[in-house]
């Protein structure tokens, strides 16, 4: 950096020597070293500007990696509630965007600022030597444009906050297009989804050029600086020069370095403007590490152990909207107990308060006689196998996938899971068998194959609580058939509480549960329900005539 930003200063103060000592004076002599010298210079500044590049930048790409690393580490830790909060398109856009800018600025700054502030020296050195009153006049500009340059300082840093944003809002959008696909092409939405894409596109441009025009606006600044420098120097120089006082090798000296002050001065003040640009980053980024999650450990964790599930007049609220009000029950160790009732009724709630996705405000939520707020997260989340309606598969092999249910689980086990969970019979006869692709979210695998692999998953957890969410809602009958016997399987001896829409799947519950409006308005065994004649005969009834 000294040797690349030294450079300039010591050519410029060369200029002297070759115009007074050789030109002028006719000295063919020093021509030769003159010469070299500066060739010398150049190389030496060309070598020293490659290994900083490659070394500023590997470091810069470190950091970016490891603060990503961070972030998604971070990002992990935080409550479910964050990322409703936050699409994933503005997170994703925090964790590389907000990162990648941070990181070509830190280069640019890192690069810019050695070189430049030292060849911004020595050649302020070489002008000062040739003459002060010179110099004074080539800042001549600089004090009447600091306040338009602190200005555009904060408009850059603006414009650029809401580029970002911009940017999160079209990688959400794109997020949402590729998931959905599917139902884009089937309801005939591409128009739409383009044009609303174009819209938010646009919305980019507009922050995005409106930063760049401020980031391009300083180095112009600098150079209306350097215009009324030139001006200062040439009418008070220029007139010195000819009365004899100066000669021509000072006025070329001081020229040079003048002219070559106002590049690292131009480039110093654009980097200004990158740091601008990044701070509005370092700002999302801040952001993302300060939030802190609220379902925490307790300080002393008091041991977990499987057991009797038990809801003991549970409030639990989103905001000011109630869902459940004064929520008990119990559903029996070893016992299959099913939750029913009409959508909305807070079903799903239960599982997330379960497993602590979501914190109760009031009432007891315990297993095994323990408060489930009690116990560490890693301990309380240990005892649960969940196979939702959402069979959450990764883009790995089906084998892969099984895995995720325990990480250290050998091949045996994995096709012991496949074989409970009737896997294998469809990954037979896939030419790769369990080592076949499921494809980005399972796509490759029909509903029912994928709840199948899900299943899989919680045999080989073999954990000892089972939460099932409506696992056979969305499959025909053949498959309902499969499913359900793989579900027998997987729940048998386990206590396990089911959320099921169609009352079929849960007529041989030890109990049901009906939920209605996050209160428990009854209980019981099937037939006896049926015979009640209460909500869940009226649920059946309603679904006969619906499937009917
Ligand atoms: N993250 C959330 N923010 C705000 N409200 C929510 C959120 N999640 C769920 N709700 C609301 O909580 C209520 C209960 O939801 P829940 O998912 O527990 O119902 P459910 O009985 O499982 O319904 P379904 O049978 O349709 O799955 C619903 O009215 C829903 O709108």
């Amino acid at each position: 950096m000294t040797i690349e930003g030294g450079a300039l200063g010591v050519m410029s103060y060369m200029v002297r020597p070759l115009f007074d000592e050789v030109f002028v004076a006719g000295d063919a002599a020093s021509v030769r070293w003159i010469a070299f010298a500066i060739g010398g210079i150049f190389v030496l500044r060309a070598l020293s500007g490659f290994g900083q590049r490659v070394l500023v930048m590997s470091v810069g790409l470190k950091v970016t990696t490891a603060l990503q690393t961070r972030m998604l580490d971070h990002l992990l830790g935080l409550d479910a509630r964050y990322f409703q909060d936050n699409a994933p398109g503005q997170l994703i856009e925090r964790v590389r965007g907000d990162t990648q800018a941070l990181q070509a600025t830190a280069s640019a700054a890192l690069m810019t600022l050695g070189r430049d502030t030292v060849s911004i020296l020595s050649l302020i050195a070489v002008m000062l030597w040739v003459d002060w009153v010179w110099a004074a006049l080539a800042f001549i500009g600089v004090p009447v444009l600091m306040l338009p340059l602190a200005g555009l300082q904060t408009w850059i840093r603006g414009t650029s906050r809401r580029a970002r944003e911009a940017a999160g809002t079209i990688s959400t959008r794109l997020d949402e297009i590729f998931h959905g696909i599917v139902s884009i092409k089937v309801n005939r939405l591409e128009d739409h989804e383009s044009q609303r894409f174009g819209r938010e596109v646009d919305g980019f441009l507009s922050s995005q050029i409106r930063a760049e025009a401020g980031k391009a606006a300083l180095p112009a600044v600098i150079d209306v600086v350097a215009a009324l420098g030139f001006l200062g120097v040439l009418l008070y120089g220029g007139g010195e020069i000819l009365a004899g006082t100066k000669s021509v090798g000072d006025f070329m000296s001081f020229f040079t370095a003048m002219a070559l002050l106002f590049d690292p001065l131009r480039r110093l003040s654009s980097v200004s403007g990158q740091v601008q640009g990044a701070a509005a980053s370092l700002e999302r980024i801040y952001a993302v590490m300060d939030a802190e999650p609220e379902i925490v450990s307790p300080p002393a964790p008091q041991p977990i152990a499987p057991g009797e599930i038990r809801f003991e007049n549970v409030a639990f609220s989103y905001g000011d909207t109630p869902i459940l009000n004064g929520l008990s029950f119990t559903a029996e160790s070893g016992k299959l107990t099913a939750l029913v009732g009409p959508s909305g009724a807070g079903k799903s709630t239960v599982f997330g308060l379960l497993t602590r996705l979501i914190d109760k405000q009031s009432g007891g939520v315990t297993i095994g006689g323990v408060d489930v707020a009690q116990a560490s997260l890693q301990d309380l989340r240990a005892l649960f196998a969940v196979v939702g309606q959402d069979a959450a598969l990764f883009d790995e092999t089906i084998a892969e996938n099984i895995r995720l249910g325990r990480l250290d689980a050998s091949e045996t086990e994995i096709e012991a899971a496949a074989e409970t969970a009737s896997v294998t019979e469809f990954a037979a006869r896939q030419p790769k068998g369990l080592q076949t692709l499921v494809g980005p979210r399972g796509s490759a695998l029909s509903g029912g194959q994928k709840q199948r692999v899900a299943i899989a998953r919680a045999v080989l957890r073999d954990a000892p609580l089972l939460l099932l969410d409506e696992p056979t809602s969305a499959l025909d009958t053949r498959s309902e058939g499969i499913v359900q016997a793989a579900l027998a399987r997987l729940s048998e001896g386990r206590t396990t509480l089911m959320i099921a829409h169609r009352l079929s799947t849960v007529r041989d519950a030890d109990k049901i549960i009906v939920l209605e409006e996050g209160r428990v308005v009854e209980e019981g065994r099937h037939a006896d329900l049926i015979a009640r004649g209460g909500a869940y005969a009226r649920l059946a009834a309603a679904q006969a005539t619906e499937e009917g």
